[in-house]
């Protein structure tokens, strides 16, 4: 997917217009506060460039999953503080339970140019997940102008993703340029070696991006637990480690295709393997053909560090999905660790997915040294899969 031909802010004469713009301020928090802004932080550059250009911005976003109801619990009111609190200017918030009612319609309209408003949390309104029209020209009426620029959630058609660009003069965002532009060309015009590394918990999550990545890859690293059910494929014991029963003919046929196409497949060659999944577990590191009945394997082990960290040494690009092992336990996360160490030092271009590994990687204090890390979990994982995004394909073309 490219955005080379889409509308871009530039192609729509923002000055003195009401451009609503849609960003992904889905941001975790806890007890009220944020816990992580960067996807706000992200949708800066958009808002900073309409407001230097003198348009008046509404913000629309969803936070969590009220299912298309009005709930404080996931009020957008601390998105319009953190805002503020980072552009040094006051972000008006439309606290209107029906998101486009009353309060949100008198507000829109005495927004003036270099003025920001946040919307109520979209999905507060059933319609919204419908991609419903009325809800799409209620949401229109609002403004004149409409920009894309939620990335995280461009896998999604709603009326605020998709269905507003039928009704107002449409353009994407900077963000959702770079995130197209980092992983459509990692997709697209990789420069080789070009190494993808997929981890993360199930096979059947990452079937998609392990088939459309096979036929573009040079060498394929697997980890996490779904390496498990490979190796159980391979005929290794796997203890208790995560097993997908159901996808071992499938593992099978996959390092197959591999074998076929000249893909280096690389399956864990030793792993930590533990009495249980927790903190206080007992743990041991084994080579796989000594895996006991009774172990779950947690991590991957200092040997298949080595040859992972050696392939992306190697590597002129990398495109990681997925942690190593367990991460959130400390004893668990060495190989995810040890991946985003080895990333880190590359002169690659790389690229990290959305979801758990960019948190591994953020968390771990490796972020700045990464080329591009995603802002969308499920969408960075459906780009890379092949998928068209919704939320992109809504963009009309110059
Ligand atoms: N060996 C393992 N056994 C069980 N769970 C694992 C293992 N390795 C990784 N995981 C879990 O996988 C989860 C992340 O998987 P997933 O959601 O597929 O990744 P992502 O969000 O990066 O796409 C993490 O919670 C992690 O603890
Ligand atoms: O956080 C999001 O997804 P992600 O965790 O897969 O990145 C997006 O905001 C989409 O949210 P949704 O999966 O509730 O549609």
């Amino acid at each position: 997917m490219s955005v080379l031909h889409k509308k871009r802010m530039e192609d729509l004469k923002v000055s003195g217009e009401k451009v609503l713009v849609r960003c992904d301020f889905n941001v975790p928090m806890k007890e009220g506060s944020i816990t992580d802004d960067i996807r706000i932080r992200a949708a800066l550059p958009t808002v900073e460039y309409l407001l230097k250009e003198n348009a008046a911005v509404i913000l629309m976003s969803h936070l969590g999953r009220p299912k298309g109801e009005a709930n404080p619990k996931y009020s957008l009111k601390p998105v319009a503080q953190r805002i503020g609190e980072l552009l040094n200017k006051q972000v008006l918030f439309a606290d209107d339970n029906l998101v486009t009612g009353e309060t949100a319609q008198q507000m829109a309209s005495a927004l003036k140019p270099g003025e920001i408003l946040l919307l109520q949390n979209v999905r507060y309104r059933k319609e919204e997940e419908k991609n419903d029209t009325l809800f799409s020209k209620e949401l229109a009426s609002l403004g004149t102008m409409y920009v894309n620029d939620a990335f995280g959630t461009a896998h999604r058609a709603h009326c605020s993703t998709t269905g507003l660009a039928e009704y107002l003069p449409a353009a994407m965002g900077f963000l959702i340029e770079r995130e197209v532009q980092f992983l459509g060309k990692a997709l697209e015009n990789p420069e080789k070696p070009f190494v993808a590394i997929l981890g993360g918990a199930k096979v059947s999550d990452k079937i998609g991006v392990i088939e459309n990545l096979m036929t573009k890859v040079d060498i394929l690293i697997i980890g996490g637990g779904m390496a498990y059910t490979f190796l159980k494929a391979k005929g290794f014991e796997i203890g208790k480690s995560l097993l997908e029963e159901d996808k071992l003919d499938l593992a099978t046929e996959l390092m197959e295709k591999a074998a076929a196409s000249n893909v280096t497949m690389l399956l864990p060659v030793d792993t930590v393997t533990a009495d249980a999944v927790s903190e206080d577990a007992a743990y041991k590191t084994v080579m796989m053909e000594n895996m006991p009945v009774d172990g779950i394997g947690v991590d991957i082990g200092p040997e298949t560090i080595n040859q992972y960290t050696k392939a992306i040494k190697e590597a002129k690009t990398v495109v990681w999905n997925g942690p190593m092992g367990v991460f959130e336990i400390n004893a668990f996360a060495n190989g995810t660790r040890e991946v985003a160490k080895a990333l880190a030092a590359s002169d690659a271009v790389t690229i990290i997915g959305g979801g758990d590994s960019a948190a591994a990687v953020e968390q771990l204090g490796f972020a700045e040294a990464m080329t591009h890390i995603s802002t969308g979990g499920g969408a960075s994982l459906e780009f890379l899969e092949g998928k068209l995004l919704p939320g992109i394909a809504a963009i009309p073309e110059k």
